[in-house]
Formats: structure tokens, sequence, C-alpha cells
């Protein structure tokens, strides 16, 4: 069964908007657990435009199932994770102007700081997982560093039109197989909803999807435990 991650990001992104206390993300992590959530994802990001600090704290106290931190590598956020210890780390690229995560990390280019987050990251006791790009090269370089998981970036498939759906799908199925021949655990995250999630749930070993913004979006009008459910019969009948 394929583990479903719920990134609750962006129900503090509507209570950030106005700068005030609803909705909580952590009201909206328990509905999410009721809904069949194995896990709750949550990025605490540099410029903390969306989950902050107090999120995170009560988060760690309150999750019943798997939690999931993503960070950058910033020693501030770091030092956070590693004093909660959540159950997984996501390392993902940040820059202040993204409206969103644009790219995987360059796991061969900035592999010192990632190496070094990491081992901060172990040494809490914390599993680790990088997310990066669907490509053979920078999965091998994930190895490299020991990590415990990688978690594929599904945003330009999430994108893609037509005949280039495919191009992005075969991108994906064959840093899967490079992933799963390195015995490293595969992730899928970044885009997915209820209309494209099925192919990336029928990738061979896949193992757990980090999916948010979608949810979120439906939760809006369905509320947040059916949201999740809906997204867990979809998974049910993929895997
Ligand atoms: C890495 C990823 O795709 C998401 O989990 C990330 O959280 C997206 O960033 P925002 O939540 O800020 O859109
Ligand atoms: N790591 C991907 C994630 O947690 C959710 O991304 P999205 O579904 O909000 O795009």
């Amino acid at each position: 069964m394929i583990e479903l991650g719920v990134n609750i990001d962006h129900v503090a992104t509507v209570r950030q908007a106005r700068r005030t206390y609803e909705p909580d993300p952590v009201i909206a992590a328990a509905l999410a657990e009721q809904g069949g959530a194995d896990g709750i994802t949550f990025h605490l990001r540099e410029d903390r435009r969306h989950i902050q600090d107090r999120d995170v704290e009560v988060l760690m106290k309150t999750v019943s199932v798997k939690t999931n931190m993503e960070m950058a590598c910033d020693d501030v956020v770091l030092k956070i994770a590693c004093q909660l210890k959540p159950t997984w780390g996501l390392l993902v690229p940040e820059n202040r102007q993204e409206v969103t995560t644009e790219g995987g990390l360059d796991v061969i280019a900035d592999s010192g700081r990632i190496k070094n987050a990491i081992k901060q990251l172990k040494d809490a006791g914390i599993l680790t997982s990088l997310f990066i790009d669907p490509d053979p090269a920078q999965v091998h370089a994930s190895v490299e560093l020991g990590v415990d998981a990688v978690e594929l970036h599904t945003g330009p498939y999430a994108l893609a039109k037509h005949d280039s759906v495919a191009l992005e799908l075969a991108r994906l199925q064959q840093a899967g197989r490079t992933a799963s021949d390195a015995g490293i655990r595969l992730h899928a995250g970044h885009g997915l909803n209820y209309a494209n999630v099925r192919p990336i749930a029928g990738l061979p070993n896949m193992t757990e999807m980090n999916i948010g913004h979608s949810i979120v979006s439906r939760a809006v009008m369905v509320g947040m435990r059916e949201a999740v459910a809906e997204m867990r019969r979809i998974l049910d009948l993929a895997g």
C-alpha cells in the first residue's frame, strides 16, 4: 500500500494571509489523520511564508502518524529539526523569490552542504530524504550520501501538456528504476492531484507520495477529512 503524506503548508498560507490564528494547520493535520493520512508533511521555510515555528512545535506534540519536516540546508531550521526530531527530514532547495519549490536539489554540485545537513539529521536520529529531479545521476549522488530515501520532483510531470506528459513520466520511471536498483526508498511529490496521481502511484516500488496543495484546495470545498479520504481511495486503487 502506498503511504500518503499530507502536506498542510497551504492551510497555513490561508492563515498567514491575515496573520491571524485560523485556519490552524495543527487541526488540519488531525483531520487529515482521520481521513487516512499515513504521514503529515510540513515545510518550515527560511522565509516563514506559511508554516511557523509554533506550528512545528505543536505538530510534533499532536501528530500520531509519521512526521515529515521539509527544510532547506539552513542552520537555524536544521537546529529546530534536530531539537524536535520528526520521523523524516526532507531536504529541499529554497529561494525567496520562488512561488513554490522550483527544482530538485543539485546533489552533485552542492554535495558538501547537503552532506553536512544529512549528518546533522542522522545524528539526531531522523530519517533523511532528498528532493531531487528525476535524474539517475542525482539518484546515484543521493545514494552516495547515504540517505534513507529520495523524493522525485513530479512538478514538471504535473505541469506537462499533451505528449510531453509521456516524456516526463518516462523520466520518472527511469529515475524510479535507478532508485529501486540502488535499493533506496522511493518517494514522489509536488503538484500531484486527483487527476494526475495514479500513473505516479503505479511506478514500481513507489512507497510514499507527499501531496499538499491539491488536497488543501479540495479541502476548502469538502473539508480536510473528506479531501484526504478521496485521495486515499485513489491511491488504494492504484497501489
Ligand atoms: C518540496 C515540495 O514540493 C513541497 O513539499 C514544498 O513544500 C513546496 O513549497 P511550498 O509549500 O512553499 O509551496
Ligand atoms: N514534497 C511535496 C509535498 O510535500 C507537497 O507538494 P504539493 O502537493 O503541495 O505541490
